[in-house]
């Protein structure tokens, strides 16, 4: 199975259940890997034939800094159905970490799966 990834993109979001989390935004960083057949893009050299991470980052992004959740679960839901519904892609990992979060980690947050695995 071939992997397109973006690893630590950070972005600013009003995210939390607590009250000074609901004051300013913080960073979220996410980690993504989707599944994807490289061969293809890899025998044109066209990045109209790739899964653009470019793309994906600006898009979620986006989202991202527009969004409002309480929960990094309903975030990184949310984040993980634009991958699938917008990009075509069938499987996707995503983690989502907000660094600083709980004093004397150096992050918290969730990881999911969601799609189909290729084999
Ligand atoms: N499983 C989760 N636990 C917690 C969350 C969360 O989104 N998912 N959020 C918080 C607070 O917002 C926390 O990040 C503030 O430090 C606590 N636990």
């Amino acid at each position: 199975m071939d992997i397109v990834f973006v690893d630590g993109l950070e972005v600013l979001a009003l995210i939390g259940i607590y009250d000074w989390e609901r004051r300013a935004k913080q960073p979220v960083v996410l980690d993504l890997e989707m599944a994807f057949d490289n061969r293809i893009p890899a025998a044109t050299d066209q990045i109209g034939d790739t899964l653009d991470y470019k793309a994906v980052s600006k898009r979620l992004a986006q989202y991202i800094g527009d969004s409002q959740f309480g929960l990094v679960e309903t975030l990184a839901e949310r984040c993980a159905e634009i991958v699938l519904q917008e990009f075509g892609v069938r499987w996707v990992k995503l983690r989502l970490t907000k660094p600083g979060a709980v004093r004397g980690a150096r992050g918290v947050g969730v990881q999911i799966e969601r799609g189909q695995k290729p084999t």
